[in-house]
């Protein structure tokens, strides 16, 4: 096996091995290369075979060399963060290759020199000047060798996963046929947000960042695979009513201790992702108990975005007339109660007052219909553990939140309780995927499949370990 691929740029590959690699994200085929300055360089692919079948046009990333951020998990970049989103996504498209490039360390000034640049950014410079200062130019990368593997793999036309034009650019001059390129948006940390800053407006670099990917999303579009598109993207594409619950509870399943205090279950990263829950629904609803315990106000606060119609459902009318759902106005309350007289003085002008025509239980489905008469088709219901326990047992629910919190309450409040069964086997056990909120898990379950939905469970939506910036 050793074919010598120069067809268009000065530096040829030849293929050298050709094997497979178990990953996290699949079994990928991995072909080794060495070009011919020496250095040595592997493609992970799928769906990409030698007899070169015509298909749809691979997704394909040239992933440059980094040893901090692939290897070492470093937050000063984005390297493996871009790195494992990239094998991912190439795994889920099924056809495709990354290319990983060897020699292009630092953006080709080596390890050495780019921890130098590194020293010199802790002093102040940024990393182009820090590469000016060692006397570097502040990109020295050629794709020669890219291309060359491309072509020997049979990906002449490609879509490129990457932000940055110069590579497209460069690969179009070697002969690769580039029929589409989006950036991979991770989130910005404290700790790379300079450096990102500066790829954007020094080196050209073009991708959404999560930052710019949330108000798309907000807008009703999904721009890419970032984090935040894939994890909320499936929502914004949804047409039709939406029925979404959530939960933050300890890991033995309780929401509150036995006195009902609960701050905080759940860390502010789980509060972050629920207030996006919030932002891209109508309407919220919490049970009369939550709101009277939690004083809860239900709004959009930790992100942009509009606040949802608030809705508390209280059959006893037991809400207090100075609740922060009553009294707050920064979003409308509509405040579902049972028969019986009207409210002693008269609600703020936010609170809509709609009195349910029966004694006792509001059934889940009938709450539903009467949010859909009021024009609220896309539903949160955030708690308490009784409420939504009881919205899942009716099975209108699409998607149920549950994130736990490494805590032991040991007696308290009950999170989600679901009718038991005998065996195991008929217990339920949805589509899941999850992440870390920090510290805490976010499980995602999916109790009604969307009839187009993709069978995503293998998705890896990111883990928050920074603060949210
Ligand atoms: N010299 C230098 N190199 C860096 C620095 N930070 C990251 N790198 C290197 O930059 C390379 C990655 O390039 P980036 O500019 O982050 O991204 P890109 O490959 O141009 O664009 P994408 O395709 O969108 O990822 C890796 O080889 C890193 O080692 C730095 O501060 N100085
Ligand atoms: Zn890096």
């Amino acid at each position: 096996m050793s074919t010598l691929r120069q067809p268009h740029g000065r530096t040829g590959v030849e293929r050298c091995a050709d094997t497979t690699l178990p990953t996290r994200h699949g079994t990928f085929r991995l072909t080794a290369y060495r070009d011919t300055a020496g250095t040595e360089h592997v493609a992970l692919s799928v769906g990409v075979t030698d007899d070169h079948r015509p298909g749809a046009t691979p997704v394909v990333r040239l992933h440059s060399e980094c040893l901090t951020g692939d290897a070492l998990g470093s937050y000063r970049c984005d390297c493996g963060e871009q790195l494992q989103h990239a094998l991912r996504t190439i795994a889920a498209s099924g056809h495709g290759a990354l290319v990983y490039l060897r020699g292009h360390e630092g953006r080709g000034i080596g390890l050495v020199e780019k921890l130098r640049a590194y020293a010199l950014q802790d002093t102040g410079l940024d990393t182009v000047d820090a590469n000016l200062a060692l006397g570097h130019p502040a990109d020295a990368r050629g794709y020669d060798a890219a291309a060359a593997i491309l072509h020997d793999l049979g990906l002449h036309r490609v879509r490129l996963l990457s932000a940055n034009p110069a590579k497209e650019r460069a690969l179009r001059d070697l002969g690769i046929a580039v029929v589409g390129r989006e950036g991979i948006a991770v989130r910005t940390r404290p700790e790379n947000a300079r450096y990102l800053a500066t790829k954007r407006a020094r080196m050209g670099h073009d991708h959404p960042h999560v930052e710019d990917e949330w108000p798309a999303l907000l807008a009703g579009e999904v721009p890419g695979s970032g984090q935040l598109s894939l994890r909320y993207g499936d929502l914004v594409r949804h047409r039709g009513p939406l029925v979404l619950a959530q939960l933050g509870q300890s890991l033995d399943g309780f929401i509150a201790s036995r006195t009902g205090d609960a701050r905080f279950v759940t860390g502010p990263q789980d509060r972050e992702h629920l207030h996006r829950l919030r932002a891209l629904v109508d309407a919220v609803v919490v049970g009369a108990a939550t709101a009277r315990a939690d004083d809860c106000r239900l709004t959009v606060r930790d992100v942009a975005g509009p606040h949802p119609v608030r809705v508390v459902l209280d059959p006893r009318r037991t809400l207090p007339h100075d609740a922060a759902l009553l009294t707050d106005g920064t979003a409308p309350t509509t405040w579902v109660v049972g028969p019986g007289v009207d409210p002693v003085p008269p609600p703020a002008p936010h609170v809509r007052v709609v009195t349910w025509p029966a004694e006792g239980v509001m059934e889940p489905a009938l709450v539903l219909s009467l949010l859909a008469d009021h024009g609220l088709h896309r539903v949160l219901v955030e708690g308490g553990g009784r409420l939504v326990s009881a919205f899942v047992t009716a099975g209108v629910v699409d998607r149920l939140y549950l994130t736990t919190a490494p805590v032991l309450v040991g007696d308290g409040v009950p999170g989600i309780r679901v009718g038991g069964e005998d065996r195991m086997a008929d217990a339920l056990r949805p589509t899941a995927r999850r992440w870390l909120a920090g510290e805490d898990v976010v499980t995602e379950l999916v109790l009604r499949p969307a009839p187009s939905a993709r069978q995503d469970e293998q998705v890896d939506v990111g883990d928050d370990h920074a603060q949210p910036a």
